[in-house]
């Protein structure tokens, strides 16, 4: 498959055109979660809003009927949260359900608990094998992804164990394009670099001397949601805007005033790549020795979207030739990295441990988008 072929586009926006249309709008902060829980009891149709269409494609199946004189109370649904969200969403979700807060369980600990759950919500950091779907069919009904990539959970193994699969692909778009920027700011005049140093009682002017961004090229790969936010506030920076996604509508880059090139085209023009698309089997190592042979000699590259999307070995040699000069990281094939991993302790390379979505603001908005409560 060529390299244009196999790039999607941002999974923030080419997972949801894949798995579903999404609960984008579910009107989150004026009626979070109505419809759903306690409401059931008096509720003749637990019916969703036309927008809300779940990832997999089975329906929720326990939606039944009830009449109104059929109203005894129902008990809450049982929810785990697995990975730490915005405590005001989780207030109001607590509305609904009762709610288990366990952070950092080993997969072990998930496995042993999910069995007591209707429902599990889950950020990046926690795998839904289908160990877990099965160790939870029976009551398992829905599993939330708090954000947008679902490549951490098995999909088929869920559709299979009768379980939904909710996102939330947009409530952390803004979020995600705003840690982009940051990481190519800090990285254009070593922030990073710099900090440390002079934390350790380093003054060093001119070690630390940066690049400008105005003027420069940058290639964003991936025009989906993120991809496209990224390139507008790129636009305000000044900088050339070109970008590849072979799903992207031309008119909506020219919008922002971005050009749709081909793959090679983006590579071989940019002085910063910064990549924004899905990991699939297509695009797991795209970027590779072939791919950072043919850019320029100094490209610098930003990666908030999946670290499997980069050969990082190829990566560590592209810098330590120089080929490329610098690159700034949010995501890691395996996460969290090796601690002694060459291109975290790379001199050249800002990492951030996967924060692209942790904005107060984003984690409240996934947590009431997915309205897990709703699905029960
Ligand atoms: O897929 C996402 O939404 C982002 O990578 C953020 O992941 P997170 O929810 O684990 O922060």
């Amino acid at each position: 498959m060529s390299a244009s072929r196999a790039l999607l586009s941002s999974p923030h926006g080419g997972a949801s055109r894949t798995f579903t249309r999404a609960p984008t709008r579910l009107a989150a902060a004026s009626i979070p979660f109505a419809r759903c829980g306690a409401l059931r009891a008096r509720t003749a149709i637990l019916s969703s809003p036309a927008a809300t269409v779940p990832v997999t494609s089975s329906e929720p199946k326990r939606r039944i009927s009830r009449s109104v004189s059929d109203s005894a109370p129902l008990a809450k649904p049982a929810v785990l949260v697995a990975e730490k969200l915005g405590e005001a969403g989780l207030d109001v979700l607590r509305q609904f359900a009762d709610v288990e807060c366990a952070y950092g369980m080993s997969p072990a600990e998930l496995l042993a608990k999910v069995a007591q759950f209707d429902a599990l919500i889950v950020r990046s950091g926690t795998k839904v094998t289908r160990e877990v779907l099965e160790a939870g069919r029976g009551r398992l009904r829905v599993v939330g992804r708090a954000g947008v990539g679902i490549d951490n959970v098995d999909l088929q193994a869920a559709t299979e164990a009768g379980c939904l699969v909710v996102n939330a692909p947009t409530a952390n778009t803004v979020a995600a394009a705003e840690h982009g920027i940051a990481l190519l700011a800090c990285m254009a005049r070593n922030v990073s670099q710099a900090d440390a140093a002079l934390k350790a009682g380093k003054w060093q002017r001119a070690k630390y001397v940066g690049v400008s961004l105005v003027g420069k090229t940058l290639a964003i790969m991936g025009f989906g949601k993120v991809g496209s936010e990224v390139a507008r506030r790129a636009k305000g920076l000044g900088m050339h805007v070109i970008a590849h996604d072979p799903y992207a509508p031309a008119d909506k880059a020219r919008a922002i005033g971005a050009e749709l090139v081909s793959f090679e085209e983006a590579i071989a023009k940019a002085d910063f790549i910064s990549l924004h698309m899905p990991l699939t089997p297509a695009t797991s190592k795209v970027f590779n020795d072939e791919s950072f042979g043919k850019m320029k000699t100094g490209v610098r590259i930003i990666n908030v979207a999946r670290g499997g999307v980069i050969d990082e070995d190829a990566l560590v040699r592209a810098l330590d030739s120089g080929k490329v000069a610098q690159a700034a990281l949010d995501v890691f094939t395996v996460e969290p990295p090796a601690k002694d991993s060459k291109l975290v302790l790379h001199e050249n390379v800002t990492v951030t441990p996967h924060l692209g979505a942790s904005t107060v603001e984003a984690q409240v908005g996934v947590l009431a988008t997915i309205n897990v409560p709703m699905w029960m």
